[in-house]
């Protein structure tokens, strides 16, 4: 299983993970992606889904039209893990951001 995060390896990838921020009041981390059309946000979902699925680490996510709100955490661990940060710059790559 994959272990938490120490205070400054959490500080350290939030500086370079930018457009994400930490969630209030819960040891996880959001972003919002706005595409240009409903089909952009449900293709880059689609892709994110097979890499997650790869990765054996899913997204918590809604979808909106064009907005697709993503929260990151590790359940198991209870709060962040090197594969948070994984996942979120997979995800940066998959939405060309
Ligand atoms: C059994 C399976 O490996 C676990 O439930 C995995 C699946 N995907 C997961 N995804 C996330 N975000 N956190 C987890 O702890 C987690 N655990």
């Amino acid at each position: 299983m994959a272990t938490r995060l120490g205070d400054d390896e959490r500080r350290q990838a939030l500086e370079h993970l930018t457009g994400w921020a930490m969630v209030e009041g819960r040891e996880a981390i959001q972003r919002r992606y706005v595409f240009r059309d409903f089909s952009e946000a449900f293709g880059f979902m689609t892709r994110v889904a097979l890499a997650a699925e790869r990765m054996d680490h899913h997204p918590e996510w809604s979808n909106v039209y064009k907005t697709v709100d993503v929260t990151l955490t590790t359940h198991e661990a209870g709060g962040l893990t090197e594969l948070d940060v994984k996942l979120a710059q997979t995800m940066d790559r998959l939405a060309g951001k």
